[in-house]
Order: C-alpha cells, then sequence, then structure tokens
C-alpha cells in the first residue's frame, strides 16, 4: 500500500512525514492553490527516504520537465487534463495521472479510460470533483467497490482519519492524504498523519 501527503508547505512536515514512513510527499506547482510552493524551496528538501512528488494542473511538458529538474521532483502528479502524449513524454516510471469519477457516468466508463493511460503511467489517481484538486470532498466508496482496473490506482479526496476505514473497502492499492490531515491549508496536523497511518497500516 503507497501513502502520500500531499500539500507540503513546511520541512518540519515533510522531516515528521518522511521519518514516519509516509512513502510519498506532494508538493503543489498551481498559483491558485494555498498549498502553492516554490521550486527553490522544495529543491532544499531533502527527504531520506520518501519520494518527492510534484503536483501539475496547467503547465506543460517542458515546463514540467524544467520545474522537475530544478525541485529535484522523483515522481509527477499530472492533476490538469494532460493526455496519454504527455504522459509518455514526461515517462510513464515517474508520472501518476490524476483522472475523476465523477466524470464519467459509470464505472465501467470510468475503467475504459484508465486502461486507455495504464501503458502511460505508473499509477493512476482517483479524485472528487470534475477537475483540479484539494476540495476536501470524497468519493463514495462503493460506487468504487465495483471498480475494475488491473493497473494501480490510488484515491484522493477529502481522505483523514475519519473516512479511511471505509475508504479501505475500495481495494485502492494507494491513498493520498491532503485536506484531511491537515489543522488549515498546508499546515499538516502530524497527531492526524499518525492516526491515519495506523488505520491504513495498522503501525503503531
Ligand atoms: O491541494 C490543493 O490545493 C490542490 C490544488 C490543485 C490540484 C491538486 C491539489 N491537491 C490534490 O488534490 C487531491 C485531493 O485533495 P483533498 O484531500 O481533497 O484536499 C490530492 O491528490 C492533492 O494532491
Amino acid at each position: 500500500m503507497i501513502i502520500k501527503v500531499c500539500g507540503m508547505t513546511r520541512a518540519e512536515d515533510v522531516e515528521f512525514c518522511d521519518a514516519l514512513g509516509i512513502d510519498l510527499l506532494g508538493f503543489i506547482f498551481h498559483l491558485e492553490s494555498p498549498r502553492n510552493v516554490t521550486q527553490d524551496w522544495v529543491s532544499a528538501q531533502k527527504p531520506n527516504r520518501a519520494l518527492k512528488t510534484g503536483v501539475f494542473v496547467r503547465q506543460g511538458v517542458e515546463e514540467i520537465q524544467a520545474i522537475a529538474a530544478k525541485a529535484g521532483l522523483d515522481l509527477l502528479q499530472l492533476h490538469g487534463g494532460h493526455t496519454v502524449e504527455q504522459c509518455l513524454a514526461l515517462g510513464p516510471e515517474r508520472v501518476i495521472k490524476t483522472m475523476w469519477p465523477e466524470r464519467y457516468p459509470t464505472v465501467e466508463r470510468l475503467a475504459a479510460d484508465m486502461l486507455l493511460f495504464a501503458p502511460a503511467c505508473r499509477a493512476i489517481l482517483l479524485d472528487s470533483g470534475k477537475s483540479g484538486g484539494g476540495h476536501g470532498k470524497s468519493l463514495a466508496p462503493k460506487d468504487l467497490q465495483r471498480l475494475q482496473c488491473p493497473h494501480p490506482w490510488y484515491l484522493a479526496g477529502g481522505l483523514g482519519p475519519h473516512n479511511l476505514t471505509v475508504m479501505k473497502t475500495t481495494g485502492a492499492a494507494g491513498f493520498d492524504l491532503n485536506s484531511g490531515v491537515e489543522s488549515a491549508p498546508g499546515i499538516k496536523d502530524h497527531e492526524k498523519i499518525r492516526h491515519a497511518l495506523q488505520l491504513l497500516r495498522g503501525k503503531p
């Protein structure tokens, strides 16, 4: 199971999550987000184990490549209308492609589109809403329990200690925690993160 904590804006949160064994740390490069960060600050973050994951909404391939090099990113979360071709150009092994289930009439139609992206990314991220992210709302677990997709997919959208037990029933291969583990936008609540990890991994 992959666990990501996104929207990192403080070094103390980066260090805490890295030491706790969180797998992916998300850094958002989106000016309209209250969690937006600079390339220089992200470049200075040196986690021992966690993978630095940049989140991009409107940037194209060349801009993403430049930010990734400057900020020292390991993975690229494409959280906008990015195409299969853009994912392939950036390198499938480092791309996490966001999709929005609420755009689809059925999980079968969603699964068909997920299969289109499968060869072009390491994993698909399913988020609430119909675009963007950080909405703080969750998807309905019942719908996702019926999802048949052979490619790894992670769940996002308002996840936290209050709903992770039921969200685990979706069968997601990973969970992306953001506003549900914050005391304010970009300010991570360490006890909520610790509690979330216990629920997901059963660690003390
Ligand atoms: O968090 C943001 O501000 C944000 C802005 C633009 C694109 C993505 C963003 N965050 C990502 O959205 C999901 C779900 O967040 P939440 O749990 O609903 O707050 C998560 O993957 C973040 O990486």
